[in-house]
């Protein structure tokens, strides 16, 4: 591989263009900045936001401030000898807060990173995606505030057209009695002009304001409505096991936010283009109609010229995007994992995968700079030629006195306006890859997500059947209409079960076997047999495979019915709309199911959002100073589910919460962090075993009739672990142990043994026998 050093060349002195620094032509904003490495070469690099802040935090990389453009829509401004960076764009900031943003979740591993060139998207396909992503906002509950103000920005972009007519026609009164030597047609027109200033700017300001803020509230609505579903069906699970798509979190956080800005940007640069031509084509027509002829013949050949030279850029930027978040998620995996990596002193290690990754980012980032170098030398050249083009066509007519001063000015002005309007895919070329990237990856992911959720509608003889059965469904009840005991006893059936991985590898053949109440099983077998994918298609995360999985623990401890449907299968819990506004799904474990994995989770906030996760943790989260916050925005009305709230256990009390901590032995940690509304970081604050009962606690709170652990008491003492069991047996709550551990027997009635499958054979590859402790110790 390739090494490269960047040396420092100069601290920092990127400054960067506000837009009052755009060239009225170009009618870009950009920003320069680059790169000079040690071979001598020098080369400038369209750099994001995101990667040149950074840039100065990397130990052995400095950037050179030389000159560079990007494309991006963002300004920013960095002050010499400061660290102060401001940024005025939601999508830079965005990108830098995104790592930030991740918190404490499980991280995803970044699929592996095959340097292959993605391919040009075909034009059709963009359309789709496009449509398919833009669409479900204007047609949603907030439809008419959207729409009123899209409205209002078509008006104020009329108005701002209207206005640089008027202006045209200023300009060229000003100079005529300037040329005339007319001083008081000139003060006369001067004080026009300042009118005109004053009653124009804040339309052009408004505009600004009203379009950004239309974005923001589009932007609002779609990154819920993404998360939405990301969030449903364990649609976050599938990405982040089978590594299906890259950095969803991107997608999310960055690519939408660009999407909505960009989207609402170019109809409005097309409205305007539109308009623009209309009122600026009578000017250029009454001026000479040969000019005419000119603009159009330059025009088109720049736009096929800029087309051809920018060819690669969508793939490019595509590619760029990712790289960017893998290196940003390379870091974010640092800080999440630092106690390892402290532990292991792998730092050098981790620089290396860094470095790996940066480099990979930086080297297509200079494949685009070259890109974007290329179209630049032509696309400079075709603006900066306008400024003469028009004046050296008219210029003959002025010699002759056809024409005055004046005029030569306006229709440099109305050609140019024009020009624009014929040459946005020149000027625009850079922005329109960069989008055309976005719209990719954000249709990459609306598909995925929409496959996600449409799979539980898919033939259901296929795959592993989830079914939670509700004693009211039992052709079985007494003349009194009570259950038979039998089937009170019966919590679980499984029949004819095989689970397979999600890349079809067979880990456990044709199991049935029957569950009842108090029946603790222990699952066993050599490690990677397959005894937590058994668990997981219990919990619906593996769903390949084929058999039945039926739970019969859909009613109350009374005997009464719960009040949810009769039959109810986990695969069509969540009901959608047209556009996806999705209601949660039903939770599992209000259906009286826990699951508690291997590795223990803490949610980020106070102990007492710990022992309330995962059924009252909504109810239970309050804002730094105490206030409950709604949760949404005030135009997104989240809907009640009632259905939830009918399945929810009623909330835990205070005492509760303290009672349950002396009941796994954490009493203590209450006076060690002062209360229950203590914020931490507790996965690090709090040992793996104190993680474990904590863990435990919020077990015995929601009162499951059945749990799955899988190996959660593999970090606690012996002690410690007789204690737990002991509670959650008298908690009267039937539980399936996975566990290497000899002690675990003694817990456990039954013994489900896993053996590693043989892929040559189709025998059954599991054996199940009753735990007669007498003879275990005696062997
Ligand atoms: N998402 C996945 N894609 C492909 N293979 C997988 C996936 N998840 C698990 N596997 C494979 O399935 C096999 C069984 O994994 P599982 O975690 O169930 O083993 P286990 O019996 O619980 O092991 P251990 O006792 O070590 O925890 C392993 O070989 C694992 O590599």
């Amino acid at each position: 591989m390739e090494k490269m050093i960047i040396q420092v060349q100069q601290t920092y002195s990127v400054s960067l263009c506000s837009s009052s620094a755009y060239n009225s032509a170009n009618r870009r904003r950009c920003c320069l900045i680059g790169v000079r490495v040690s071979d001598g070469v020098e080369r400038g690099a369209t750099m994001s936001y995101a990667n040149w802040l950074l840039f100065p935090r990397f130990p052995s990389l400095s950037t050179v401030s030389t000159t560079c453009r990007s494309s991006s829509n963002w300004m920013m401004r960095r002050r010499e000898s400061s660290n102060d960076v401001e940024s005025s764009s939601s999508s830079s900031r965005s990108s830098g807060r995104c790592a930030a943003a991740s918190g404490s979740a499980p991280p995803p591993p970044v699929p592996p990173d095959t340097e292959k060139q993605r391919e040009v998207p075909e034009l059709q396909t963009l359309l789709r995606r496009f449509w398919k992503v833009a669409a479900p906002y204007w047609s949603s509950s907030d439809k008419v505030q959207a729409r009123i103000q899209l409205a209002v920005v078509f008006a104020l972009t009329l108005a701002t057209t209207g206005i640089s007519v008027g202006f045209s026609f200023l300009g060229r009164d000003f100079y005529n009695a300037l040329a005339n030597k007319n001083q008081e047609q000139f003060t006369k027109q001067l004080l026009y002009y300042l009118g005109a200033f004053a009653v124009g700017i804040p339309i052009f300001v408004l505009r600004y304001y009203a379009r950004q803020t239309l974005s923001l509230r589009w932007r609002a609505w779609m990154t819920k409505h993404y998360m939405d579903r990301y969030l449903s069906n364990q649609a976050f699970y599938k990405i982040q096991s089978q590594s299906i798509i890259d950095n969803p979190d991107q997608r999310i956080v960055d690519d939408l936010s660009s999407f909505t800005e960009t989207a609402l940007s170019f109809s409005l640069t097309i409205l305007n283009a539109v308009v623009d031509l209309i009122s600026f084509s009578n000017i250029l027509f009454s001026i000479y109609p040969p000019l005419f002829a000119v603009l159009f013949v330059y025009s088109i050949g720049g736009t096929a010229i800029s087309i051809y030279l920018g060819k690669d850029l969508v793939s490019l930027n595509f590619m760029q995007e990712k790289k960017e978040a893998d290196f940003r998620y390379g870091l974010v995996r640092v800080r999440e994992n630092a106690e390892s990596i402290a532990f292991y002193s792998g730092e050098a290690n981790e620089m290396q995968l860094l470095l790996q990754r940066f480099t990979s980012a930086f080297k297509n980032m200079s494949k685009l700079l070259i890109c974007s170098r290329n179209l630049e030398v032509f696309t400079s050249g075709y603006s900066y030629l306008i400024h003469i083009l028009p004046a050296a066509v008219v210029a003959p007519m002025y010699f002759s006195g056809k024409i005055e001063m004046g005029v030569i000015d306006q229709s440099t002005s109305a050609f140019s306006h024009i020009l624009g309007d014929f040459s946005l895919i020149v000027y625009r070329m850079e922005t329109i890859s960069a989008f055309a990237a976005v719209i990719d990856r954000l249709g990459e992911f609306d598909d995925l997500l929409d496959s996600s959720n449409s799979e539980r509608h898919s033939d259901p003889s296929e795959g592993i059947s989830l079914i939670h059965s509700n004693v009211k469904s039992l052709p079985e009840l007494e003349s009194n209409g009570s259950i038979p005991i039998e089937k009170q006893q019966k919590l679980v059936d499984i029949e004819h079960l095989t689970v397979e991985t999600p890349s079809g590898t067979a880990l456990v053949r044709n199991l049935s076997l029957v569950i009842n109440k108090n029946e603790h099983l222990l699952v066993t077998g050599p490690s990677g047999s397959g005894k937590t994918s058994l668990l997981r298609a219990m919990a619906g995360l593996f769903s390949t495979g084929k058999g039945k999985i039926i739970f019969h623990v859909n009613y109350r401890e009374d005997n009464q019915p719960s009040i949810s449907s009769d039959v109810v299968d986990l695969e069509v819990d969540t009901v959608s709309d047209k556009y996806g506004e999705l209601r949660r799904p039903s939770n599992r474990n209000y259906k009286g199911i826990f699951f508690l994995p291997q590795r223990p989770y803490m949610v980020l906030g106070t102990l007492r959002q710990q022992l309330l996760y995962p059924i009252w943790a909504e109810d239970a989260i309050s804002t730094a100073d105490g206030t409950k916050p709604t949760g949404s925005l005030p135009f997104l009305t989240q809907e009640p589910n009632s259905k939830h709230m009918s399945e929810k256990p009623s909330k835990p009390t205070t005492e509760d919460l303290i009672q349950v901590l002396e009941d796994v032995r954490l009493g203590y940690i209450l006076s060690r962090f002062s209360s229950l509304d203590t914020s931490y970081e507790w996965s690090s604050a709090l040992s793996l075993g104190e993680q474990q009962r904590l863990a435990f606690a919020r077990l015995l709170l929601s009162k499951p009739r059945l749990v799955l652990l899988d190996e959660s008491t593999s970090a606690l003492d012996e002690a410690n672990e007789v204690h737990i069991y002991q509670q959650i047996e008298k908690a009267g709550i039937t539980y399936i142990s996975v566990g290497h551990r000899q002690t675990l027997y003694d817990f456990h009635k039954k013994n489900l043994r896993i053996s590693t499958a043989e892929p040559s054979s189709a025998e059954p590859n599991w054996s199940i026998e009753s735990i007669n402790r007498e003879t275990l110790y005696n062997l």
